[in-house]
């Protein structure tokens, strides 16, 4: 009795988290943008073109604050409890789980790293023969392999060390950082365990470090002699079991390389493509009813936490409603108050755990699980009942076998996998690792014709792959979770530059503002399918943003406007003015607050918001650019891979961690040449020249001057580029341009007066 009562407990529960002063704080702001707004209107009469413009850039600023507020508004995540999930199902009848891990270029993603994801993988709390470790290399790379087949042998020893002792932190390149870890633990053995694994470990990663310096001719041989004629962009699938498991007495579970087929001419579809190979060849080989994937630089930091979310995705009301649940992103070696806005602490825990809120957490393209079956096309449980009621519903489930080839693809023994998996028939762990079956699914014309990369798994068609098959799911109805266990689930790298970072910017942006374009736009979400109304909300705050970039640079340019136009966009009376400047101290104030409570410095908080501002009038603006082009058909996007680097100990306290680097890359123009704008504007102010252009309206004031030196306050990076040398100055060909075209801005404010 006292069983079945235990067994008919959730396995999760969802925690509403009371954010009673931010939500006050947001509310007071949203007030004062109103009031602002309405004052423009009533000062109608005594407009001019700078209030015109900021009343433009206000309404657009209001309504983004309106999507903000709603998104963060119920903000809530999930606690989860194990014992209850182990009392329900005993380790036999745990599912599997096929976890994935994607890498495609071997010097931005050094493969000791990859290894150390896939390590900490294979020592998950989680019966081996249950596991199934995927790894997709999209660089086609011998040194990848090798390095794979070197950890593998590794592995024998560490997955047995990492339970023995019951390790945390199961990846060894942070384990061993920390010597602390050597004494804390009484067992006479640990200590000598301890070294030799250390030892072992390093000869691991000299051994790697040695192939990459030299490419060994030896190494073509054996196994490695497919790799001999083959080319990144070009070449034959390879598909290698490294290791296979032997069954329930084998602590390791199976090892198996892919690399895709990849011609010239045949588009791959970046990291979607490679998700999707990874599900047809997993789905032959294994066909877990759940998915877990990671880039290959997120580490397993929690060992329990495959329990954990399957606790969201095995609950019973989950069951039905959950289709993936999804860990934070966090990453280590930091750099100092995190100088280029990259860490990512303070935003999840309130717009993240604000969408967790509401129809659920968005899909960030690593650190989750999945369920394959939603992958598969399927709908939650609820609307399968309504159809089966109804007439003329296509679901998986329904489709005739000519049906299921059509949206699979040909391949019999995937078509019978993924029959399996939406009828729900759990096969236990399989059956053949076949080769030839697997290659035939990964090569690249397979997807040709069939409901891959459109009804079916990651879908193609934005660089931000993740938020748009997310978004599919939760427009079908499904919901998500966020799932954060203590300690932290998975830990990765994050950009050691302003560089990689503003790529990665540049990227998200693009790639999301593909998706509000697109027939996938969270609008016609709410209109036709299932996205909930707040949900939708809050994808439009997310996938706006390169659209953002347009009235924050018109906003930045206006106070130089005004200075240079003796004009003024601020209210000019005494009383008026409390209103900007009551909005400016609140939202900073609110924002800083925010920070602290995460646990940040005043500093990170000052060079999140800086660098909110570069990113934006930059990065997304480059975004906005590309997706411009990308319609105009005259370039596509790209997808640019984020270096990814260990750094050395000592790294943390070189005095140029921090510094901004820069190149001839035109992410570099749009700021460059707003703050040589606000400089001459400045200076004209500054040195009592008499306006540039001479305006009928009033003069400008001090909130002018003010906000044209926040302007520059926020570039002081560049401020520094302009004097810098070498990687730390704006290269001379940049300031030129810029220069152009800050030149051409003053004059074009000589036009508007004129007219
Ligand atoms: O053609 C490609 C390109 C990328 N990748 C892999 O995709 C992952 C993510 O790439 P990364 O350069 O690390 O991008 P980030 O900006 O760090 O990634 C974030 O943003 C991406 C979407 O833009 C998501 O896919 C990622 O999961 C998310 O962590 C890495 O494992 C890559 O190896 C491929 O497998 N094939
Ligand atoms: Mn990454």
């Amino acid at each position: 009795m006292v069983m079945e009562n235990k067994t008919s407990l959730p396995l999760y529960e969802k925690i509403w988290v009371k954010h009673t002063f931010s939500r006050v704080m947001d509310s007071f702001t949203l007030l004062l943008l109103f009031l602002l707004l309405a004052y423009r209107v009533s000062s109608y009469n005594n407009h001019n073109f700078s209030c015109f413009v900021a009343f433009l850039c206000e309404s657009w600023f209001t309504i983004t604050w309106i999507t903000t507020m709603s998104t963060k508004w119920t903000p809530a995540h999930t606690k989860t409890f194990l014992d209850r999930l182990l009392l329900r199902v005993s380790d036999s009848e745990l599912p599997a789980l096929d976890m994935f891990v994607t890498t495609a270029d071997p010097v931005l993603e050094p493969p000791i790293i990859t290894v150390n994801t896939v390590l900490s993988l294979l020592a998950l709390d989680y019966p081996a023969n249950k596991l199934a470790c995927y790894v997709s290399d999209d660089g086609c790379s011998t040194l990848t392999f090798y390095a794979l087949v070197e950890a593998a042998k590794f592995a024998e020893i560490w997955v047995p060390f990492c339970k023995k002792y019951n390790v945390q932190c199961r990846a060894p390149f942070r384990y061993f950082c920390d010597e602390a870890m050597a004494n804390n633990n009484d067992l006479p053995q640990f200590k000598h365990d301890w070294l030799k694994m250390k030892e072992e470990y390093e000869q691991l990663s000299s051994k790697i470090e040695n192939a990459a310096q030299k490419s060994i001719p030896c190494q073509l041989m054996g196994e490695f002699a497919v790799f001999s004629q083959t080319q990144a962009r070009n070449h034959p699938t390879i598909i290698r079991v490294i290791r296979e498991n032997k069954g329930i007495s084998d602590v390791m579970p199976h090892i198996i390389y892919i690399s895709r087929e990849k011609r010239p001419k045949q588009p791959h579809h970046h990291k979607a493509g490679a998700m999707n190979v990874l599900t047809r060849v997993s789905g032959l080989m294994t066909n877990a009813p759940f998915m877990l994937n990671l880039d290959c630089d997120m580490y397993v930091n929690n060992s329990k936490i495959v329990l954990h979310a399957l606790c969201i995705l095995l609950d019973s009301k989950g069951e039905k409603e959950v289709a993936f649940a999804q860990c934070p992103q966090r990453f280590y070696d930091a750099v100092k108050d995190d100088a280029y806005g990259n860490q990512l602490v303070a935003l999840p825990m309130y717009i993240g755990s604000g969408f967790a809120g509401l129809q659920g957490i968005i899909y960030a393209g690593t650190n989750c699980f999945h369920r394959r079956k939603v992958m598969y096309g399927l709908s939650p449980p609820n609307e399968i009942q309504n159809a089966k009621k109804g007439q003329g519903f296509t679901n998986g489930t329904f489709l005739s076998e000519k049906e299921t080839m059509q949206k699979f693809g040909t391949s019999k023994g995937f078509v019978e996998s993924a029959t399996h998996i939406l009828e729900g028939i759990t096969s236990d762990l399989h059956k053949s690792l076949d080769l030839e079956a697997a290659s035939k699914v990964a090569s690249c014309d397979y997807e040709y014709n069939t409901a891959w990369g459109k009804q079916v798994g990651w879908l193609y068609g934005s660089t931000s792959e993740d938020v748009l098959t997310g978004l599919k799911f939760h427009t079908k109805g499904w919901r998500s979770e966020l799932c954060s266990p203590d300690p932290i689930a998975f830990m990765g790298c994050s950009p050691q530059d302003n560089l990689g970072q503003m790529a990665q910017h540049k990227r998200w942006s693009t790639g999301l503002l593909d998706i509000f374009l697109s027939k996938h736009c969270p609008i016609f979400g709410t209109l036709f399918g299932k996205l909930q109304f707040r949900e939708c909300l809050s994808y439009i705050w997310i996938t706006n943003w390169a659209l953002r970039s347009i009235p924050e640079i018109c906003y930045a340019l206006l106070p130089a406007y005004c200075i240079i136009t003796n004009s003024s966009f601020l209210p000019n009376k005494e009383l008026s003015m409390w209103i900007p400047t009551t909005l400016f101290v609140i939202y900073n104030v609110s924002n800083l607050i925010e920070h602290v409570k995460s646990g940040l410095s005043i500093r990170t908080w000052w060079n999140n918001q800086r660098m909110g501002r570069i990113t934006t009038m930059n990065s997304c603006f480059l975004g906005f650019l590309t997706i411009i082009l990308k319609n105009l058909r005259i370039s596509d996007t790209n997808f640019e891979i984020t270096k990814k680097e260990q750094v050395p100990s000592n790294e943390s306290t070189n005095e140029n961690a921090g510094r901004f680097i820069f190149n001839e890359s035109l992410i570099f123009l749009p700021g460059t040449t707003i703050l040589l704008v606000q400089l001459i504007a400045i200076f004209t102010s500054w040195l009592g020249w008499k306006p540039l252009i001479k305006s009928g309206a009033d003069g400008y004031g001090a909130g002018e001057v003010f906000c044209s030196a926040y302007v520059v306050l926020c570039y002081l990076p560049f401020l520094k580029g302009l004097f810098g040398k070498g990687k730390y100055g704006i290269p001379l060909s940049t300031i030129c341009k810029s220069m152009v075209l800050a030149l051409l801005f003053v004059h074009l404010c000589g036009t508007t007066i004129a007219n």
